[in-house]
């Protein structure tokens, strides 16, 4: 289960070194059982109170950022959710984004809002290096999506698929996804097109929770994303950059 797809001679180099890295990657003894925090939950309760639902990432570097940003996860996560973070992601990727599970783990006891794993996972064993609430799955690297999107609702995370095409978002609905990431950023080139959330957005119909992911940095590219249909969006760079709780807020005003 979970078995993952020949390399993609379309990808960025970074992101080959970051598939070959988390190839080599297995971690968790046994399977992981989450009571989770409901991320659809969450994202009602910032609708009901005014709040854009946004996952406000704790992002201590990536392939595309120049340096690591000296912050603590714990601390920029608490700044998030006093901004009104719906949701948290922590990257737990080591080698090309600084993450690690400790810092999840810490950051989810932390906080009391639903926490996303964000990593490069390819195996199901993987899913069992630490305990979050939901988990990021891209349709890209998993050629049996279907058989992660279970095997993460096993143990009780709610699956965020990550797709940049339609043909990715046919694919995670057939696979049986609810929640689907629409990636602006282009794993082919790391470049970032917000125009991708306006196309495809139609593609997810209103039963899934659509969220959009990258490259959204100010208020107008917020409303740009909402109006495109997206319920929610993930927001790392422009939030961690600066002052962490009021960047969070800035972008969960409406
Ligand atoms: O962010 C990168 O440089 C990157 C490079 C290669 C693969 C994935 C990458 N980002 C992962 C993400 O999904 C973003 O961290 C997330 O969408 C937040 O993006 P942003 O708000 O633009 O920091």
């Amino acid at each position: 289960m979970g078995t993952t797809k020949q390399p993609d001679e379309g990808l960025a180099p970074a992101v080959r070194d970051l598939l070959a890295a988390a190839s080599e990657r297995s971690r968790g003894d046994k399977p992981v059982s989450v009571e989770a925090r409901s991320l659809s939950g969450a994202f009602e309760r910032a609708e009901a109170d005014g709040r854009t639902p946004l996952i406000a990432e704790v992002k201590p570097t990536s392939p595309t950022t120049s340096g690591e940003r000296d912050v603590d996860p714990v601390a920029a996560a608490e700044s998030m959710v006093a901004g009104g973070a719906s949701a948290i992601s922590v990257l737990t990727e080591p080698d090309h984004f600084g993450g690690s599970v400790e810092a999840l783990q810490a950051v989810r006891e932390a906080v009391s809002v639903p926490v996303l794993r964000k990593d490069f996972l390819l195996r199901e064993a993987q899913l069992d290096a630490v305990a979050a609430d939901a988990v990021l799955l891209i349709a890209r690297f998993l050629d049996d999506l279907e058989g992660m999107i279970e095997a993460a609702r096993d143990r009780g995370m709610t699956p965020l698929v990550e797709t940049h095409t339609r043909d990715e978002i046919e694919t995670a609905l057939a696979a049986g996804a609810e929640v689907i990431g629409v990636n602006n950023r282009d794993l082919a080139t790391l470049t970032v097109d917000r125009s991708t959330v306006d196309r495809l957005a139609p593609a997810v119909p209103d039963s899934a929770t659509l969220v959009a992911e990258s490259g959204i940095e100010t208020a107008a590219h917020r409303d740009r994303m909402r109006k495109a249909g997206a319920d929610g969006m993930l927001v790392g760079s422009a939030i961690m950059d600066g002052d962490i709780e009021a960047n969070t807020r800035r972008l969960v005003a409406r």
